[in-house]
């Protein structure tokens, strides 16, 4: 094997041939793809968020695009790097560890599409986050076929490591329901607003209520460094499927329709016509969830232990697993003062604070290789590590410490 080439940072190529554009004005960059100038920034005591416009040269028109994804908290000054034609690295100075890097998506996938539907000009945000997360498990089937009660199992045993959804619902609560933890219980009118304004990664009128999975649910348990569970059903794992959110998907089913009958009607929860209605649907939903090529798994949930211990099976978890989380939320501390250059798949972060000058390792890079996910959601799998630049240039390059 070959020995990584050493550099020193200086010798780094500052004017990137893949479209690196990066001029800096006071809190503002300026990227250009093709005939667009991409704003970010703004003066920061006037907004809550980084701010995004789009200067179309062609026509000579200032745009404001419609934001997708939560949006960063302003900061003092940030660097853009352009990646692919497709994304901008935002590298926010001085923010906290778990807040500083940041993706731009201008033209991804997900992009296009959500383009063509609000007939606009379309921007989203997505956040890196360290480390190798797993997908998201996406877990459909009929009301009653003890998809919660499996989920509830799941999270018991490995609370570290597994995260929920919390759906938006227009039903009214359950006795014991609580909002926010169970569901965000929503007015119609309001959830409706939300869906048009692109806050929603899938939604369904289900059982006669809309429900529905925003991004920000998603995006939540991602930042806690955890696994997503959704708990949704088959037209909203139809349109998760169809959607950019890469994830695992299981249909849950029961032995018989009697036995989930019976089980609706132990559970206590409906009344009689939702009952029949929800039986109805579980028709549909088991002739759908059977045949389509929706789900890449089937669980039969007959006896209830059996069926947690092959849901662990599909899901990794049955050998010697440690209840701690697969990936680190942690981010990492960038200062104010700092230059950036990029080689293929790294970006390499010099410190320039004084301070850190005398520190044995004042060289950061963000790996991109490994990059996962995106909007909507987190942007999985960053690898960061700091190296030493004085004892041996770049030539740890490739051993993260
Ligand atoms: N294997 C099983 N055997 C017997 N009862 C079960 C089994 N699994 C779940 N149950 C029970 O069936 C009822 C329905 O389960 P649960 O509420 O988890 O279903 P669900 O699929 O989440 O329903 P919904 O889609 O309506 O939310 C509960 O009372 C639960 O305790
Ligand atoms: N498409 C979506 N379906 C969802 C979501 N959250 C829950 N559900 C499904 O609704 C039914 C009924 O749930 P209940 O709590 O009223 O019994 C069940 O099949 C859930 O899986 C969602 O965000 N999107």
């Amino acid at each position: 094997m070959g020995e990584a080439p050493a550099f020193i940072v200086d010798d780094l190529p500052t004017g990137f041939p893949n479209g690196f554009d990066f001029k800096s004005k006071g809190c503002t960059t300026a990227t250009i793809i093709g005939n667009k100038e991409y704003l970010i920034g703004g003066d920061h005591d006037e907004s809550s968020t980084v701010g995004v416009q789009i200067f179309d040269q062609t026509r000579g028109e200032l745009v404001n695009p419609t934001v997708l994804g939560t949006q960063p908290k302003p900061c003092k000054d940030h660097s853009a790097v352009l990646l692919n034609e497709d994304r901008l690295l935002i590298i926010k100075r001085g923010s906290t560890p778990d807040d500083c890097i940041w993706f731009l998506e201008v033209d991804t996938k997900y992009v296009r599409e959500q383009r063509k539907i609000l007939g606009t000009e379309v921007v989203a945000w997505s956040k890196a986050v360290r480390g190798d997360a797993e997908k998201p498990v996406v877990i459909s089937g009929p009301s009653g076929v003890g998809k919660g009660t499996l989920i509830s199992m799941l999270m018991k045993e490995f609370p570290s490591m597994f995260g929920f959804s919390v759906s938006h619902t227009t039903r009214a609560p359950r006795g014991m329901e609580k909002d926010g933890v169970h569901y965000h219980f929503t007015e119609r009118s309001a959830m409706e607003r939300e869906i048009k304004d692109g806050k929603f990664l899938e939604f369904a009128s289900v059982h006669g209520n809309l429900y529905g999975t925003s991004v920000e649910a998603v995006e939540v348990v991602a930042d806690a460094g955890k696994r997503c569970i959704l708990d949704i059903d088959v037209q909203g794992a139809r349109s998760v499927r169809a959607s950019s959110l890469d994830a695992i998907f299981i249909f849950v089913c029961p032995p018989s329709m009697e036995e989930l009958e019976k089980r609706l009607r132990a559970r206590g929860t409906e009344t009689e016509e939702q009952i029949l209605k929800r039986l109805r649907n579980a028709q549909a939903e088991m002739e759908q969830g059977q045949s389509s090529a929706i789900f890449d798994h089937i669980l039969y949930n007959d006896n209830l232990e059996e069926c947690h211990e092959n849901l662990k099976k599909l899901l990794g978890l049955d050998g010697n697993v440690t209840a701690s989380p697969k990936s680190s939320p942690k981010g990492v501390e960038l200062p104010m003062d700092l230059s950036i250059s990029k080689i293929d798949q790294k970006v390499i972060i010099k410190c320039e604070s004084p301070e850190l000058e005398t520190a044995s390792k004042n060289l950061i890079v963000l790996d991109l290789s490994s990059l996962k996910g995106g909007a909507p959601g987190r942007t999985r799998g960053l690898d960061v590590y700091a190296i030493d630049s004085f004892s041996d240039g770049l030539s740890g390059f490739n051993q993260p410490t």
